[in-house]
């Protein structure tokens, strides 16, 4: 009788404890080999770890691409990355080679809807002066006219991206009194609209920049999203804007952010990614006060990030077994 040969499974970093257990548990005909240090797999590491690997389990920072699947070998079937956005992955590479391509989408939209909130919020409330003058003892007596913020009440509030994370995040923002929601993207998205109800319109980007008193990104980054906000685009934004971008940092054209920034153009900013990751601490986009930086920390919580390495782990055992995934990238 012929034996069932055994799989191997490259796992590119420790997971929640919860999808650890499970790997350190043993799947059934499976070989883990994992990398295990609490920093991304150096890439040299990586391609040697690949080689013969059936299917790898990665992260965002891990690329992929025509020189990681070579060293993988022909066997690979699939990989399946712990996040939504796929931009660190060479797709036409996966499918010209065949092999699947899983994601985690849904189970991070309310994390991620939560940390944008609270970068509009801390972003018009000027949380980083505040929090610094009361560490650095420049907390005065109270005063009628200091750091004064903004709200959203009666606002207009512009979404890049109205796909689910832009949805969750409107949905949210609409309970502060937002009063007109305007949105950007690929087309329009009438049963989007509908799910956050009242007011809200597809608008061109011009119109969305020069209107919002508040900007959310919440798109993909892709060949035609990349360095959509460059100088231009925050040249046409109001001055009190606050802008806030939890998706990613190529989306930003990010010299122009800090030009802009440096020129008084820009009201507050808030983001929780940037380019690169982790930001050298003497970035000069550190250095204004009104733009607080996230350490990309959007979907970062217990149960979002244990729901995520799940899903990981259920589609690339699905794609090792050459079954359709669960959560394949272009559901
Ligand atoms: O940024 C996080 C993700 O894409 O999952």
């Amino acid at each position: 009788m012929a034996s069932l040969q055994r799989q191997r499974l490259l796992v590119t970093r420790t997971l929640p404890q919860a999808s650890q257990a499970r790997l350190d548990k043993g799947l059934e005909g499976v070989d883990v080999v994992q990398w295990k240090e609490d920093c991304a797999i150096p890439r040299a590491e990586f391609l040697k770890m690949a080689k013969g690997a059936d299917g790898i389990l990665c992260l965002l920072t891990d690329k992929i691409d025509a020189e990681l699947l070579d060293a993988a070998g022909p066997q690979l079937k699939v990989v399946s990355t712990m996040s939504v956005g796929f931009d660190h992955v060479h797709v036409p590479e996966l499918t010209s080679r065949n092999v699947a391509l899983g994601i985690t989408p849904g189970v991070l939209t309310e994390a991620t809807a939560d940390t944008t909130v609270l970068l509009v919020l801390a972003s018009a409330r000027r949380l980083r002066e505040g929090m610094s003058a009361v560490i650095n003892g420049e907390w005065g007596t109270w005063s009628p006219t200091w750091l004064l913020g903004s709200q959203l009440t009666d606002k207009t509030v512009g979404i890049v991206g109205l796909g689910r994370i832009g949805v969750a995040v409107a949905k949210r923002l609409k309970v502060f009194g937002v009063q007109k929601f305007l949105y950007q993207g690929t087309r329009p998205k009438k049963e989007s609209e509908e799910e956050v109800g009242g007011a809200i319109e597809f608008a061109d980007m011009d119109r969305l920049l020069r209107e919002s008193d508040v900007i959310c990104v919440c798109c993909a980054l892709t060949d035609k999203t990349k360095n959509m906000f460059d100088y231009n685009a925050f040249s046409k934004m109001k001055k009190s804007v606050v802008f806030v971008n939890t998706a990613r940092g190529g989306i930003v054209e990010q010299d122009g952010l800090i030009r802009a920034l440096r020129e008084g153009k820009l009201g507050s900013v808030g983001l929780d990614v940037t380019v690169p990751e982790p930001l050298p601490k003497d970035s000069e986009l550190l250095s204004f006060p009104n733009c607080l930086v996230l350490p990309h920390i959007g979907s970062g919580t217990l149960e979002t990030r244990t729901a995520m390495s799940e899903i990981a782990i259920d589609n690339v055992l699905k794609g090792m077994k050459g079954e359709r995934l669960p959560f394949p990238h272009d559901a």
